[in-house]
């Protein structure tokens, strides 16, 4: 519209009509003056036509569709003195040397387990989950409950609330941000692709637009993944390995998400750790994991599917128990230097880490099965099947003596013992062997 209407408008712009030359008749000068004036006049009347026709039927285009989840209103189902006031004692340490830390996803499987142990030592904790619906939320709630019992808070909320965000660093001064929420799950991401968009990069940006203009600012320590490595083949796979080849959508955003704590580490001074998880595994664990679901179907006699490598290798996983990934949590939390900004502004160069926190010790997926086939004293039933190209990837492995050298990160637990722990829960959480509780 607007492009018609200025070449609508070119013919009648003064310096076409005057001539290449000065005329000097006086006669000449009055005709051309007067058509001048009538083309003007004519010009004007037709521009403003256009105008009102512009005006009449120009109705603005609708706004581009928003990308954060809708935005609850301060006292709907946050705020308030009652409300503050459990914010405030959860978040008080116990511990003169302890930390005050705000932990996301904290009703998540690794996000309990850091809370707990924390609170355990004195340090104070404020957790804040959305209790999404990607698996059971009974599970979430009884986690919650385990977490109450602890005298740990947790605000039912989103990270891509900036208001909610800003109201609670307003009313805590965290040390530290123990950052957990995600949309997790490699094979998730080809049925909800926007879901990791809106958790993993518009959610943790608007977490560390909220962190970098605190004050103080918190040091952040955060789960990146050991999907990263995507179809890295050298191993074990170390952080000065390539990363630059996910191969899904969920490693991907997790590698957009180092990136960008880059960023404002650069930019604002924060102080940020990434820590690489190998899959992780253990009691009050996620049911999307297949350690989870193996058990659960091997228990109802249901068919398991086992991925194997087209290629006849094998399909291995470092998985990583619980409280080994928990003690690497504390380590990066305890050896986290300060953000050097202040009110939005950088003082100085910050800390910028990465660790993987892996177990050094890959195990197949069919081993896997055969241990859950021991624990549980049921026989698999089992359908063998290349891996379909999913986003999976075949082998992971960690090389973790950076962690080791760091954080003092040494982890002591293997698969067989680590999955007699989980068995044992599963069968005390589930009595019947089946999801009684829930249907994940
Ligand atoms: O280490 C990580 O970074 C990632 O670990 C897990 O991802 P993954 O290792 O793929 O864990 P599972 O989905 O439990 O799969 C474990 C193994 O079982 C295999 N699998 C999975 C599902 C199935 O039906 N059959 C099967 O053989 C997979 O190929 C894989 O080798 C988590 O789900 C991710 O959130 C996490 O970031």
């Amino acid at each position: 519209m607007v492009q018609q209407m200025s070449e609508t408008t070119t013919p009648s712009t003064p310096g076409k009509l005057k001539p290449d030359k000065p005329h000097h008749h006086i006669h000449n000068r009055f005709r051309i003056h007067s058509s001048h004036s009538r083309l003007t006049l004519f010009s004007s009347l037709f521009l403003a036509f256009i105008l009102l026709l512009f005006f009449f039927t120009f109705t603005p285009p609708p706004p581009p569709p928003s990308t954060t989840a809708p935005r609850r209103v301060l006292g709907d189902s946050w705020g308030g003195s009652h409300w503050e006031h459990l914010v405030s004692k959860s978040a008080r340490r116990s511990s003169a040397s302890g930390h005050t830390v705000l932990v996301t996803g904290a009703a998540g499987f690794v996000g309990t387990h850091v809370s707990l142990a924390l609170k355990r030592r004195g340090d104070g904790v404020l957790g804040l989950d959305n209790f999404n619906r990607y698996y059971d939320p009974n599970l979430k709630h009884a986690r919650q409950k385990l977490l109450e019992r602890a005298g740990v808070f947790v605000v039912e909320g989103d990270i891509n609330d900036g208001p909610l965000l800003k109201k609670l660093f307003d009313v805590v001064p965290f040390t530290h941000v123990m950052h957990l929420a995600a949309q997790a799950g490699v094979r998730y991401a080809m049925q909800n692709p926007n879901s990791y968009v809106h958790s993993n990069i518009a959610g943790f940006v608007n977490l560390l637009e909220a962190c970098k203009s605190a004050n103080p600012q918190p040091a952040i320590v955060w789960a990146s993944s050991s999907s990263v490595y995507g179809l890295n083949s050298k191993v074990p796979f170390s952080e000065k390995d390539r990363t630059d080849q996910p191969a899904s959508l969920y490693a991907a955003t997790k590698k957009a998400g180092e990136e960008i704590a880059h960023s404002y580490n650069h930019i604002y001074g924060l102080s940020i750790t990434a820590l690489r998880f190998f899959t992780v595994y253990g009691p009050y664990g996620r049911p999307d994991m297949a350690y989870f679901f193996f058990t659960k179907d091997i228990l109802k006699g249901k068919q398991i599917t086992v991925f194997e490598s087209p290629d006849g290798g094998t399909v291995a996983r470092d998985f990583t128990y619980i409280d080994d990934i928990v003690k690497g949590c504390l380590g990066a939390l305890d050896t986290a230097k300060k953000s050097t900004g202040s009110g939005g502004k950088k003082k100085g160069n910050a800390q910028f880490r990465v660790f993987n926190l892996g177990n050094t010790s890959p195990v197949p997926v069919s081993e896997l099965v055969a241990i859950l086939e021991k624990l549980l004293k049921v026989k698999a039933k089992k359908k063998i099947l290349f891996m379909p190209r999913n986003g999976d990837v075949k082998f992971t492995h960690a090389n973790i003596s950076l962690a080791y050298r760091d954080l003092g990160y040494r982890p002591t637990i293997d698969l067989e013992t680590g999955l007699k722990k989980f068995v044992k829960w599963y069968l005390e959480f589930y009595p019947s062997g089946s999801n009684k509780k829930g249907s994940w």
